[in-house]
């Protein structure tokens, strides 16, 4: 019989919210952003950041942009208190950034806190105890009117501290641990029960931080949540407003962005989602979101992957190759479908335009990525990714039909290996099947005889040359002639392109020639060279060449059929 675990478990309430405003709202600006890769980041590491990293993290986040550095636990150990003293003895911390730390609700520890702040010129410091009923009565074994007190003595704790300090520039923050399990009306009570001690004022805020410690619920019921919250706590107006995500859920983005939505001002997460247990917020995610809608997030990433590269190394960890906007292969399209489209949306681009791409959500170039990952080629790719890469990287703009042609020769090689093509397999691979490289050589001289044009010359395919005579409508149609004559062949030209690949000396024409050979085969002949008479008559040479003959040895193996 099928188990049902799940009976265990008790579904999330919703809160009953019916006049909720938050759905008909938009994010149309930034929210202030409070990294907290420090200190909730930190703790969740298998080895905490030691100095130099916390150090190399600091000035990371600052050249990001954030103004708010949630940098430590000072109380936690000697690291921690250290790096405090560091930052503020050294004038570490510049004069738009406001450092951050957080205590528990414990005399001793805000006591080492304060300690560890001396001489700092601006600071938030962060209290929390938890509120939850598990924790009430699980952990810390106290009734509600006890936690309501615990928080109180420790709200005036901080003042009566700060005001030993006075020239610095103190900020307090609150956060009812767990608030997303706890009864809306209590976190209320608590809030506002500290909020009284620290009577923060419109021009001197203090900021109340609601933690999803847990993600316990759908984003829309943590978005009523935050709504009802600050709809009716008191003094709205002095306070900030700050979400603190998890995502154990994997809905740490939906609910910072519903909880925006909603009305709260601040958000606090860590560069690319680390954090307790599946991650903090991934403030990244959000800000590029943002960024894609138009509205910008007042944070840098135009270099993803130095950052990327940094946080790998503080936190020894590794960031996935499929995380949002950063990962190694999150504009990358092996699918055939996906890579026509985009093959086609960049040819019809123009400079100036409204980014407008299938399946690229954002300009790779705007967080510091080339477009040479854009498409790679396995067997789950067709001719608009093949095309897309010879014409990136070697210029090539083959036209539909060849294109077509030339997929099922890399289809054929692939089923052969199962592997990724790059670029170069594919020039490889073009190379050998249209016999760029087969040592063909053409030598001719033209005559023109009124509207007739007249061709002599030599065609040597490896160890075979024929001569070659004919005349026509011009020295295409004089060689088809001549050469067809010469091979024993029948060649009729059907498409004819060319155009110019490099620059001044360098320069190269490529002849593409589509032709029906012996009124059997479709094919195409491809040459390259200097001049560009040559380099069509090359291509004739190649078609032919690919088409088995019944009375002349072919020059090499053909693929097309
Ligand atoms: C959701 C969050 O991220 S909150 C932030 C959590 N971050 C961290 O814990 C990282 C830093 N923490 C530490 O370094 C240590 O835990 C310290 C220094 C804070 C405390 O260490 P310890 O004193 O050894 O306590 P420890 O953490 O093991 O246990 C918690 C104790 O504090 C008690 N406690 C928890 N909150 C409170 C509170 N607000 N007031 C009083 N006691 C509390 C618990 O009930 C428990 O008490 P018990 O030992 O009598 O059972
Ligand atoms: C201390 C608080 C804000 C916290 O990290 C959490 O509840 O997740
Ligand atoms: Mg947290």
């Amino acid at each position: 019989m099928l188990k049902n675990p799940s009976t265990k478990y008790r579904a999330a309430k919703s809160i009953g919210l019916t006049d909720r405003t938050w759905p008909n709202a938009t994010i149309t600006r930034a929210p202030i952003w409070c990294s907290v890769d420090m200190r909730d980041g930190n703790q969740a590491l298998i080895e905490p950041m030691d100095i130099p990293r916390k150090l190399k993290m600091f000035e990371q986040l600052v050249k990001i942009g954030f103004k708010e550095i949630e940098v430590g636990f000072p109380s936690a150990s000697q690291i921690e208190f250290d790096f405090l003293r560091k930052l503020i003895d050294e004038n570490r911390i510049p004069d738009d950034v406001t450092i951050q730390v957080l205590t528990q609700a414990r005399p001793e520890l805000i006591e080492r806190t304060f300690e560890s702040l001396v001489g700092v010129p601006r600071v938030i410091v962060h209290l929390y105890n938890a509120t939850a009923p598990v924790m009430r009565r699980v952990v810390l074994n106290m009734s509600e009117d006890e936690i309501v007190q615990l928080a109180v003595d420790h709200a005036q704790m901080f003042k009566d501290l700060a005001a030993k300090q006075p020239a610095t520039d103190w900020t307090f923050e609150y956060s009812p641990e767990m608030y997303s399990d706890t009864e809306l009306a209590f976190s209320a009570r608590v809030i506002d029960a500290v909020t009284a001690v620290w009577e923060p004022t419109p021009a001197k805020k203090c900021i109340i931080n609601l933690p999803t410690t847990v993600e316990c619920c759908t984003s829309n019921v943590f978005a009523d949540m935050v709504e009802w919250t600050g709809r009716h706590i008191a003094r709205r107006d002095a306070i900030v407003l700050s979400i603190h995500p998890h995502n154990d859920r994997g809905t740490g983005t939906a609910t910072a962005e519903l909880a925006l939505l909603a009305g709260a001002d601040r958000l606090e997460g860590c560069l690319f989602g680390n954090g307790e247990r599946t991650g903090n917020l991934d403030v990244v995610n959000v800000a590029l979101n943002m960024y894609s809608q138009g509205v910008s997030p007042e944070l840098d990433f135009s270099d993803i992957d130095a950052i990327r590269s940094t946080v790998e190394y503080c936190n020894q960890l590794p960031v996935h190759p499929r995380h949002p906007y950063v990962g190694d292969l999150v504009y990358t399209s092996f699918s055939g479908s996906h890579q026509d489209a985009i093959k086609k949306a960049f040819g019809a681009r123009k400079d100036g335009d409204v980014w407008e791409m299938p399946y690229l959500p954002i300009d790779p170039k705007d967080v510091g990525r080339s477009y040479e990952a854009v498409i790679r080629v396995n067997s789950q790719s067709g001719k608009g990714g093949i095309s897309y890469l010879l014409e990136s990287e070697y210029g090539l703009q083959l036209p539909r039909r060849l294109q077509i042609e030339f997929s099922q020769a890399v289809q054929r090689a692939m089923d052969a290996t199962g592997k990724e093509f790059t670029a170069k397999d594919l020039w490889g691979i073009f190379e050998r099947e249209y016999g760029l490289n087969a040592g063909s050589k053409v030598e001719y001289q033209l005559a023109t005889k009124g509207e007739v044009t007249e061709i002599s010359g030599t065609v040597s395919v490896i160890d075979q040359s024929w001569s070659v005579k004919g005349q026509g409508a011009g020295p295409i149609d004089a060689w088809v002639q001549g050469v067809g004559e010469a091979m024993g062949r029948s060649i009729r030209v059907l498409d004819y392109t060319e155009h110019a690949i490099g620059q001044g000396a360098d320069a190269k024409a490529v002849a593409y020639v589509e032709m029906r050979v012996d009124d059997a085969h479709t094919v195409y002949g491809v040459a390259m060279d200097a001049n560009i008479v040559t380099a069509s008559l090359r291509a004739i040479v190649s078609g032919v060449n690919r088409v088995p003959a019944v009375n002349t040895s072919p020059a090499h193996e053909t693929a097309a059929s």
